[in-house]
């Protein structure tokens, strides 16, 4: 049956549009605000990052809508981390077991397909170029600006779910509320997206299942396949000191670092200077805040509610999983936003707040640690004691990755107390032989069997 509650979600992009077709199975009808065109209609990028690692817990909400199987056809599985030295030597990590892999998926591609299904939905009207200016949030009316006519007109919707993204407008309002507590982070690094084209054949230039790491200590650059046979780089890099987006002024300047410390990739980058100049510097930034909701009328999820650093590849999964939980408080409540909404950010926070943590740490582990032997052998023994003790330990990766019902705050706690049984164990290790050795197995078996 048809609901008469008016709901909005501001922001149609990959959380809003999910969101809003949960909502409209459950018999709302749902109006979407969002500040840019239509992506499917307009040649606008969907924004800076191309493409994002997709894993289990966006998979489960995907799944819901059905159409994790159609987005699957055009994600690339990475099995593994392919990790690239300054001599252009390989090494390896899998990121889990046999066949468990995260997917590059198109952004753009992701939220078209979101908007496709959400347009075919009887219950939802998007509202293009439409971008929220604020709200008053004892009253819920929204100030918004018309991007075609430049005029600025109000709605006043009954309930409004804000998912307009790291720098929510909706969120800047309920800032000046009493007691919303409120904290961002910048890191002293940006990144820029650079290209690797595909070879003349169309194919991939590099390992194609793989998510490319060259790890240099202070900073670091990535590469995620595209299904059109490029490769998509972010380079992670100071803003400022010896190297940094400072210092390096000129083209001139510019080939000679990257043939020095990324030769085997600046190889295969025509464009380099072009896109490193012209395309965007973008910031990385955490942003936490509680609460989360107001009065049982407003409620901020995605990156409006918690916007993490990208080094997990888990701020697009984390807001699905958003969806997913508050779709079972939906089914529960019904109408009682109030409830819902409460609960919602309870159950939420913690996790959110782990995950935000946790990629904060991920930065320095693949900028530094993974270009270290040891690490990699620690990895390698990691995986020996989770095929021993397939009940007691679990890799904290897997734990985020492969765990879509495991939260996130469980997951970092768990790795804690790992990370400490591994340190007291790579004591007597040398060589992956060495597992096997007496005082190794006895300290498992007293700490885990
Ligand atoms: C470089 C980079 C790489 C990343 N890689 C990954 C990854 O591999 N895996 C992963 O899971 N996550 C990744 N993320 C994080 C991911 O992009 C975000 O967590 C995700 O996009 C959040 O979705 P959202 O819908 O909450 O916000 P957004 O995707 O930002 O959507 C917000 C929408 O709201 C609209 N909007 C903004 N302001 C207004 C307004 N005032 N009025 C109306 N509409 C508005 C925007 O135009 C946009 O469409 C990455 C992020 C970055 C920066
Ligand atoms: N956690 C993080 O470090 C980051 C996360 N993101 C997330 O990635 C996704 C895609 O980003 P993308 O589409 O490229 O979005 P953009 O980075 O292009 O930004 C979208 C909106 O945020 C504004 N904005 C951008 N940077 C800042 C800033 N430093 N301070 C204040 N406002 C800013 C932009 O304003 P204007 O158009 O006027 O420039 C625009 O309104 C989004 O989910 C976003 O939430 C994006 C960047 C960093
Ligand atoms: N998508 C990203 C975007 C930026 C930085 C990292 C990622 C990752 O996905 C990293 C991956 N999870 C890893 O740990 O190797």
């Amino acid at each position: 049956m048809e609901k008469t509650t008016q709901l909005s979600v501001m922001g149609g992009g990959l959380v809003g549009c999910l969101l809003s077709l949960y909502l409209a199975k459950q018999g709302y009808r749902v109006d979407v605000y969002e500040r840019r065109p239509d992506l499917r209609r307009t040649d606008i990028n969907a924004g800076k990052s191309i493409n994002l690692a997709l894993s289990d817990r966006g998979w489960r909400a995907l799944e819901t809508i059905g159409i994790a199987e159609d987005i699957k056809k055009v994600a690339i599985p990475m099995y593994r981390r392919v990790m690239h030295d300054k001599n252009g030597n390989l090494s390896f990590q899998p990121y889990g077991q046999e066949n468990q892999a995260i997917y590059s998926v198109s952004r753009g591609g992701l939220n078209q397909a979101l908007l496709d299904l959400a347009e075919a939905e009887p219950g939802i009207s998007l509202h293009f170029q439409q971008q929220v200016l604020e709200v008053e949030v004892v009253t819920n009316k929204v100030t918004m600006l018309d991007a075609v006519s430049g005029q600025e007109h109000q709605i006043q919707p009954d309930v409004i779910f804000a998912a307009d993204g790291a720098f929510s407008m909706v969120r800047l309002s309920l800032q000046k509320t009493d007691r919303f507590n409120y904290e961002q982070s910048y890191l002293d690094y940006g990144y820029k997206e650079l290209t690797i084209p595909p070879a003349a054949d169309g194919n991939w230039q590099l390992e194609k299942n793989a998510l490319h790491i060259w790890p240099r200590g202070q900073y670091m650059m990535i590469a995620l396949p595209n299904i059109d046979g490029s490769f998509t780089c972010t380079l992670f890099f100071p803003y400022a000191g010896e190297p940094s987006f400072k210092s390096l002024q000129t083209s001139a300047q510019l080939e000679a670092f990257f043939k020095e410390v990324f030769p085997d990739a600046a190889a295969l980058m025509p464009d380099l200077a072009q896109e490193f100049f012209e395309n965007p510097t973008g910031s990385l930034v955490t942003v936490k805040c509680f609460p989360w909701s107001h009065g049982g009328k407003i409620l901020l999820l995605g990156d409006a509610a918690h916007a993490i650093v990208p080094f997990y590849g888990q701020g697009m999964n984390a807001g699905f999983e958003d969806c997913t939980v508050l779709r079972g408080l939906l089914e529960q409540h019904q109408d009682d936003w109030e409830t819902i909404f409460q609960t919602f950010q309870q159950v939420r926070k913690a996790n959110t707040d782990a995950i935000a943590d946790l990629a904060v740490y991920n930065f320095i582990e693949m900028r530094d640690k993974v270009a270290d032997p040891r690490f990699l052998l620690q990895k390698k023994i990691e995986a020996k004691i989770t095929a021993q003790y397939p009940d007691a330990w679990l890799p904290l990766y897997s734990m985020v990755t492969f765990s879509p019902d495991l939260p996130y705050a469980e997951a970092l706690a768990n790795g804690k107390r790992q990370e400490e049984i591994m340190r007291e164990l790579m004591v007597h290790i040398q060589t992956e032989e060495d597992y096997n050795k007496p005082a190794v197995q006895q300290y498992l078996q007293t700490q885990l069997a």
